[in-house]
């Protein structure tokens, strides 16, 4: 069984008169602990890709499978809790909550669900901030952190309901070189030890060894490279 299936998906967008197709029947397959890379130019419809496998916005045609579970059936009023408890976001810029230190991001979303007490939740915080090498800035606030820090806290703050698929919307976009492929190698990181699904869409070539299979979205549907 695959994580996350995006099946036969199909976006159109009003533009004026005409009707700009964007995804057009475009399928994806990813397994648990899967770290897929998506490129393509500007305009191919990355974003949209992200957007609609996040359950932020309905495709026209198609569905999504999370874990065997076809989420894309449930009410639209059901759609906040699937992305609660089962997508994690990752963006380009952390978008860290500014008054909140680290640990308080964290237990901010997070879901008693998968924990049992608070204890073990801020154990799971606690655990999760070494992981990235973060346990220093668990007391900090945003403006405290260095840009690298930052994202560290947000990928984190999306691990730590143990998603099922992370979302990452160039997540290295706003770092230097290393300190860029210092957060694609926490993410494979994460994705290998929790064994979840993730995509990420990227303009960045240079950490394409990091992931396990890498994916051009052109005229609307994807390529394997
Ligand atoms: N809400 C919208 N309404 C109309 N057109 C849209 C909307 N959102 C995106 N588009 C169009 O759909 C196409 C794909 O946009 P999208 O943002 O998904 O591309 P992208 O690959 O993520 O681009 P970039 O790399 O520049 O972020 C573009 O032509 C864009 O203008």
């Amino acid at each position: 069984m695959f994580a996350l299936e995006l099946n036969h998906i199909s976006k159109a967008y009003q533009d004026g008169e005409r009707e700009n197709l964007v995804l057009n029947d475009l399928s994806l397959k990813i397994g648990k602990g899967e770290f897929a890379a998506v490129l393509g130019p500007s305009g191919s419809g990355k974003s949209t890709l992200l957007t609609i496998a996040g359950m932020l916005l309905s495709a026209d045609k198609g569905n999504i499978i999370i874990n065997g579970d076809n989420v894309s059936d449930r009410k639209q009023k059901e759609w906040t809790k699937i992305r609660r408890e089962k997508l994690g976001f990752i963006f380009q810029n952390h978008q860290l909550l500014p008054y909140l230190t680290t640990e308080e991001q964290l237990k901010l979303v997070a879901d008693m669900k998968p924990y049992k007490t608070k204890e073990e939740r801020n154990k799971a915080v606690d655990e999760l901030l070494q992981e990235l090498g973060i346990s220093n800035c668990n007391k900090k606030y945003p403006k405290q952190m260095s840009g690298g820090e930052k994202q560290r806290a947000a990928i984190a703050r999306a691990f730590i309901n143990r998603p099922e698929v992370i979302l990452a919307d160039e997540p290295t976009a706003s770092l230097d070189g290393t300190r860029g492929r210092q957060i694609a190698e926490m993410i494979r990181q994460e994705v290998k030890i929790r064994n979840t699904a993730a995509i990420m869409v990227t303009h960045d070539e240079r950490i394409l060894d990091l992931v396990d299979s890498v994916y051009r979205l052109d005229y609307g549907n994807l390529l394997k490279i």
